[in-house]
């Protein structure tokens, strides 16, 4: 069974409040973009895992694995597998790309084992693994709410923009970048911003996490400004970064942006 996993970008992103258990209270909008990882899984005598393409730094077991475990020990008929992930998404960029792997591969399993497994009970095993799991079961645009894994549905199409997502050479772990913000109550109503021009965007929806980041990486801040130079209606660093995605009425030449980091260009399959 193949899978093929998205990344995610965030439009807006404010940081509340500091919870007792650590983590923090956001209010974001997810929106899933056309970048993908592919999950490919065989029937095995043993579970087994393997990663090509991008590297990813080790941090224990991968969040395939993780993903694999959490379920079987639920549902031990499920059987063993061999996951091979090609990694394309950036890691360490803001796009979710872990947690989207470990989302399809709850959902591969559940498909695969007939477990029949309702979004919701997916979404509850997801919020284990990450605070971002959650949203790539469902995989729509959302405001999220809570540490980032309650949604609610909204209305937005960027279908006919050209998205574009820069990557500079730069790894930001995600604990890193929250305990950098100060939390505080949002200034502007995602939902309703949402709903203006996009052009409008840039005066209202802002990510609580540029601050901090652009005074330590001045190069992200550049390539956000590269973006605007170039036409971008909006643009903005996504979650933790260190990825900046710029969205456009059509599409541009940014061979420029290159010089700063990786130009991606996300496309339909
Ligand atoms: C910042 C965001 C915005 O969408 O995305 P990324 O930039 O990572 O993609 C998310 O909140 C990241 O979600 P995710 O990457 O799943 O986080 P987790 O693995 O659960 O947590 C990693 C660490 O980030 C911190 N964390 C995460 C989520 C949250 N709401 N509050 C936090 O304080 C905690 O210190 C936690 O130990
Ligand atoms: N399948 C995976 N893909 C990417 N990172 C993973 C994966 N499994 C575990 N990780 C760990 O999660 C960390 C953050 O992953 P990533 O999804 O890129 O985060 P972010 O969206 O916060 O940029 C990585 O540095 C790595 O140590």
């Amino acid at each position: 069974m193949i899978s093929f996993a998205n990344a995610k970008i965030n439009i807006g992103l404010f940081v509340s409040r500091r919870r007792e258990d650590g983590y923090h209270d956001i209010e974001t909008i997810f929106y899933p973009v056309k970048m993908y990882d592919v999950v490919e899984m065989h029937a095995a005598d043993s579970y087994s895992f393997e990663t090509y393409g991008i590297h990813i730094p080790e941090r224990g077991d991968n969040l395939c694995t993780k993903a694999y475990h959490l379920l079987k020990s639920d549902f031990p008929q499920i059987e063993p597998v061999a996951i091979k992930l090609l990694k394309n998404i950036p890691v360490g960029a803001g796009l979710g790309g872990g947690s989207s792997d470990a989302a399809f591969v709850l959902k591969a399993l559940s498909e695969w084992n007939k477990l029949n497994l309702k979004a919701e009970e997916l979404q509850k095993y997801a919020a284990k693994l990450g605070a971002d799991c959650a949203f790539f079961v469902e995989n729509k645009p959302v405001f999220a709410t809570g540490i980032g894994d309650e949604f609610s549905e909204i209305s937005l199409d960027l279908s006919t923009y050209w998205i574009v997502i820069v990557k500079p050479d730069i790894h930001i772990s995600t604990a890193e970048a929250y305990s950098q913000v100060i939390p505080a109550a949002p200034e502007v109503d995602l939902c309703r911003a949402i709903k203006l021009p996009i052009q409008e965007w840039k005066y209202y929806i802002k990510n609580d996490f540029e601050f901090g980041i652009f005074d330590k990486y001045p190069v992200i801040q550049e390539i956000k400004h590269k973006l605007y130079e170039k036409g971008a209606l909006y643009a903005s660093m996504s979650g933790s970064g260190s990825a900046v995605y710029g969205i456009f009425e059509e599409e541009v030449n940014l061979d420029e942006l290159e010089a700063l980091g990786k130009v991606f260009h996300p496309v339909e399959l």
